[in-house]
């Protein structure tokens, strides 16, 4: 079985508290968006994971499509499978690929083992293997709250037939590292609300609380998403705790010169 894992990028992203457990509290919108990782399982005599594309930094028992067959073999009789991932996200890029990778593999093996798994279920085993996965288990826009697994369907009108515009910067950010720079703060408006109202006040409503910290550190991070605004759009921003950024645009933006990785979606 071939499956796509997609990447996501967050539309405002508030921490608002530090929890007893270490993680925070998030206030974010989440949406996938169409740029994929290619995962193929297929059942084998022996277990065997490979991978291809771009490297991934982490031993092959520590990548969370190993995880996500180890969490679901701890309940379920499975077979052993051979996992290839072909890797094309942006790795530390705010971009969610992992938790992707994660999702998908439990996705693809209730569906390949026939376990019968229901999509609140296969949330729960996706949460234990992190805060960002529980949203890939289904494909629609979501307001996430809690460590990010609380999570809410909504709709988004103003983004309707835009145009998107990303940048890898290729700065790998490391999102614990990120999270410890930040001083929590109480919010007055949810990002729920503010995504509701009109995309022309996004520039001035819609936070990433990361963006002072990393930009800080990385100066090219914050050019990149000057240069998106210099190019038209309506509201860009970094993705998660970077160090991907976006711009959303009326109409089909045109491909900068820039030595740097971009891409452009319809949404
Ligand atoms: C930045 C976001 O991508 C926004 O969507 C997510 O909050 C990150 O989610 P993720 O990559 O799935 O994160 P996890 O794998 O659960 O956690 C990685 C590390 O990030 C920190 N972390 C993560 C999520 C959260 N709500 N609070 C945290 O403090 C913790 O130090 C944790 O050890
Ligand atoms: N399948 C995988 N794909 C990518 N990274 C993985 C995978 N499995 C484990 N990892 C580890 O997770 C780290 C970060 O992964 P990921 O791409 O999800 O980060 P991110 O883009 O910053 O996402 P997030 O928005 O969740 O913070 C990698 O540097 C790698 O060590």
């Amino acid at each position: 079985m071939i499956v796509f894992p997609p990447a996501k990028i967050n539309l405002g992203l508030r921490i608002t508290g530090k929890r007893p457990d270490g993680y925070h509290e998030i206030d974010t919108v989440m949406l996938q968006i169409p740029l994929f990782d290619i995962l193929e399982i297929v059942p084998t005599t022996s277990f065997l994971f490979t991978s291809g594309g771009n490297s991934v930094d982490c031993p092959p028992e520590m990548n969370l499509c190993v995880k996500a067959y180890y969490l679901l073999k701890s309940d379920f009789d499975l077979p052993p499978v051979h996992i290839h991932l072909h890797k094309i996200i942006p790795m530390g890029a705010g971009l969610g690929g992992g938790s992707s990778d994660a999702a998908y593999t439990l996705l693809a093996l209730n569906e390949l083992f026939q376990l019968q798994l229901n999509r609140k279920t296969l949330e729960n085993y996706a949460a234990q293997l992190g805060s960002d996965c529980p949203f890939f288990i289904s494909s629609s826009p979501k307001y996430c709250t809690g460590r990010g697994e609380i999570m809410k369907d909504i709709e988004i009108p103003s983004l309707s037939e835009k145009w998107l515009k990303l940048y890898d910067p290729k700065i790998h950010i490391s999102t614990s590292n990120a999270y410890s720079g930040i001083r929590p703060q109480a919010i007055n408006k949810t990002t729920e609300e503010q995504v509701l109202e009109p995309l022309s006040d996004w520039s001035d409503s819609l936070i990433n609380d990361f963006e002072t910290t990393v930009f800080q550190e990385n100066k090219a991070i914050s050019q990149l998403k000057n240069q998106l605004y210099k190019d038209g759009a309506l509201y860009a921003a970094m993705s998660g705790s970077g160090s991907a950024v976006y711009g959303v645009f009326e109409h089909i933006p045109k491909k900068n010169q820039l030595s740097i990785q971009e891409w452009v979606f319809q949404l």
